[in-house]
């Protein structure tokens, strides 16, 4: 019987205002919040699952995307991270651009490229204002090596121009990552198994 419980930890990236405690939230608790706020420094969500036999703690480190709620905590965010989501706003031009800046943030603090990273469009339900679309946002990716998903946290069945049909595709896009990463080689971090289910820390307004 095996009685560890390996922890993946994946930090979710982005301008304020894109989605990330949404998407965050809507894989741990399986809903879209009713309300959210600015995070200030780091939110933390997490959720027990099972992949082929094997008990998997996948911790969300929901960041802060406003500078001024970012400078105390950055450091920690970094710290033995196995995979990064960036995610922008499909309705946002300037958080699509803003990518750049959060690579370079990544670089700097010396996250090396063996970690996976994704890129996600979020709030794929509100199709009559997308200002940034598949195909530029495929390029992007393409150059960065990273896979794309575009997603709604509001509504995961969202139609949209493709691949959007999949039902609960936010749940997909972090199970996704957690197969990625179980595959890779065992990693260090442990600890005993706790109740089934899952857990999740969410914000007081909530
Ligand atoms: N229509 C729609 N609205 C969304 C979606 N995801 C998030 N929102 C809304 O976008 C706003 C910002 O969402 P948050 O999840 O708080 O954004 P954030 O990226 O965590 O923002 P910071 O904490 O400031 O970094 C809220 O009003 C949400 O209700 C989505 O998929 N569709």
């Amino acid at each position: 019987m095996n009685l560890t419980t390996r922890i993946f930890k994946i930090i979710v990236i982005g301008d304020s205002g894109v989605g990330k405690t949404c998407l965050t939230y809507r894989f741990c608790a399986g809903k879209f919040p009713e309300k959210t706020e600015a995070t200030i420094g780091v939110d933390f969500r997490e959720r027990l699952v099972e992949i082929d036999g094997e008990n998997i703690k996948i911790q969300l480190w929901d960041t802060a995307g406003q500078e001024r709620f970012r400078k105390s905590m950055v450091q920690h965010y970094y710290r033995n991270v196995h995979a990064v989501v960036f995610v922008y706003d499909i309705t946002n031009a300037a958080s699509f651009h803003s990518l750049p800046a959060w690579i370079e943030e990544c670089k700097q603090h010396a996250l090396g490229t063996e970690v996976p990273r994704i890129l996600v469009g979020n709030k794929c339900d509100l199709q009559d204002s997308v200002q940034v679309n598949t195909d530029l946002a495929q390029q992007f990716a393409d150059a960065h090596s990273m896979p794309l998903f575009e997603t709604s946290a509001k509504n995961p069945n969202s139609q949209g121009d493709r691949n959007y049909g999949n039902s609960d595709h936010v749940e997909a896009i972090f199970m996704t990552v957690a197969h990625k990463l179980k595959s890779q080689k065992p990693l260090v971090l442990s600890q005993p198994p706790e109740v089934a289910g899952f857990s999740c820390l969410i914000k007081g307004s909530m």
